[in-house]
């Protein structure tokens, strides 16, 4: 068997997606995911002038050689750009290989670990009142674990508020919109919402909140011991991660669980992370750190210091990337949850898939290969709009972290 093309296919159903579709000279294809929010075309350019061209004529099956070769072929390894691009490839390739075996693709990872996948959903609001409002209902609809966010006083907008409640988009301009923060009043107002959140609902459901990368280290140690009380599933990325070794003074302050990843490419990452046991979870997905092939790696290294996997899931993953993470959930023997925002039907329906969402679970479905699909005629008739994450500025102009 052999790789005759390799399609890149750029589609924006509300949202960019960019995928790429191996085709084999027996007819069996695979689909991969390749977006980057914000940076899509560097990956399209990526897979089509440096990857494509070394496909062609390559056995598909040999996933794990396939992925050696364009790792360490490059010689410039690792990035985002780089390991979205090669990740695309991997999850093709798995997608092939498990269509040739007529097996849905957990069965060709180990098999099953567990009946479904347990998800969280994002509530959110203006206020503590509204996202009090949206946690209730969420629980109505059987969700297990919600992630909380709330608008801070003062501070007119705030990350993880949408207006389009189900549907968080914030790639929202054609150029960066600019956001204001106050490290004090975002500290001074969660607790509040966590006590409203278990006074009203109890603790029979798991919470979770993302500081998306705002604090300092005592800050963010600040944060979890105020948290405690509201037993928290995860408090998310306080601290931006390039320097691993400042999560040990989070952790020496408090109980708090910490996760992290969903920006990381690579197991170099997290290395000192995991080994050290300085988070409880680790956020790196199927389609940012390399695929299949890779966060299997990330996965196994994690399991050996019980850091358990919490794979991203916004919408700006595409359905594929979520079909290819529903796999890897249902075989990880190390899995603890994975997040799930839901796509608008219109990007539904450009990528028909067979996973199911039932009562707090999600189910990758039972079909050779990932299960998910891209009907091409319907993406070519969303043409890609140039999107841009918003950036974050302090109350006094300085330029922050978004
Ligand atoms: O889903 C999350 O936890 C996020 O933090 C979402 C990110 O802001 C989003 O994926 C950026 O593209
Ligand atoms: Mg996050």
């Amino acid at each position: 068997m052999k790789i005759i093309d390799a399609k890149v296919i750029v589609t924006c159903p509300g949202r960019n997606f960019v995928t790429l579709k191996v085709v084999t000279d027996e007819g069996v294809y695979g689909i991969g995911d390749a977006t980057l929010n914000g940076r899509e075309m560097a990956v399209v350019s990526y897979l089509e002038d440096h990857i494509v061209p070394c496909l062609i004529g390559r056995d598909p099956q040999q996933v794990e050689d396939i992925w050696q070769y364009l790792y360490r072929g490059a010689y410039w390894r690792r990035g985002p750009v780089t390991m979205t691009a090669i990740a695309a490839v991997d999850v093709a390739l798995w997608d092939i290989k498990a269509k040739i075996a007529n097996q849905p693709l957990y069965q060709l990872l180990g098999g099953k670990s567990r009946d479904g996948v347990m998800v969280y959903g994002h509530a959110n609001g203006g206020d503590i009142a509204e996202t009090v409002d949206e946690v209730g209902r969420y629980i109505d609809m059987g969700y297990k674990a919600i992630r909380a966010q709330t608008g801070v006083p003062g501070l007119p907008s705030t990350y993880g508020v949408a207006s389009e409640k189900m549907y968080y988009e914030p790639a929202d301009a054609e150029l960066p919109t600019e956001n204001v923060w106050s490290t004090e009043k975002y500290l001074n107002h969660v607790p509040k919402l966590f006590q409203t959140l278990r006074d009203k609902y109890g603790f029979d459901h798991h919470l979770l909140h993302d500081s998306h990368h705002r604090l300092t280290p005592i800050e963010a140690a600040r944060l979890g011991k105020d948290l405690e009380p509201f037993r928290l599933f995860w408090l998310e990325d306080t601290v931006t991660a390039e320097n691993q070794e400042s999560f040990r003074l989070i952790r020496q302050h408090t109980t708090t669980p910490l996760a992290v990843g969903e920006v990381f490419s690579s197991i170099f990452d997290c290395q000192q992370l995991i080994t050290e046991q300085l988070i409880d979870y680790i956020r790196a997905t199927v389609v940012h750190a390399g695929g299949i092939t890779h966060l299997r790696r990330i996965a196994n290294l994690a399991d050996l210091y019980h850091v358990r996997t919490g794979c991203h899931g916004a919408t700006d993953l595409s359905p594929v990337c979520m079909g290819a993470a529903l796999h890897f959930d249902t075989w990880v023997p190390n899995f603890g949850i994975q997040e799930y925002m839901r796509h608008t039907p219109e990007t539904d329906a450009v990528f028909p898939h067979v996973y199911t969402f039932d009562d707090g679970y999600l189910y990758p479905g039972e079909v050779p290969g990932h299960g998910v699909d891209i009907d091409e005629a319907l993406a070519a008739k969303y043409p890609y709009k140039p999107a841009y994450l918003p950036v974050n500025r302090l109350q006094d102009g300085t330029m922050f972290n978004w």
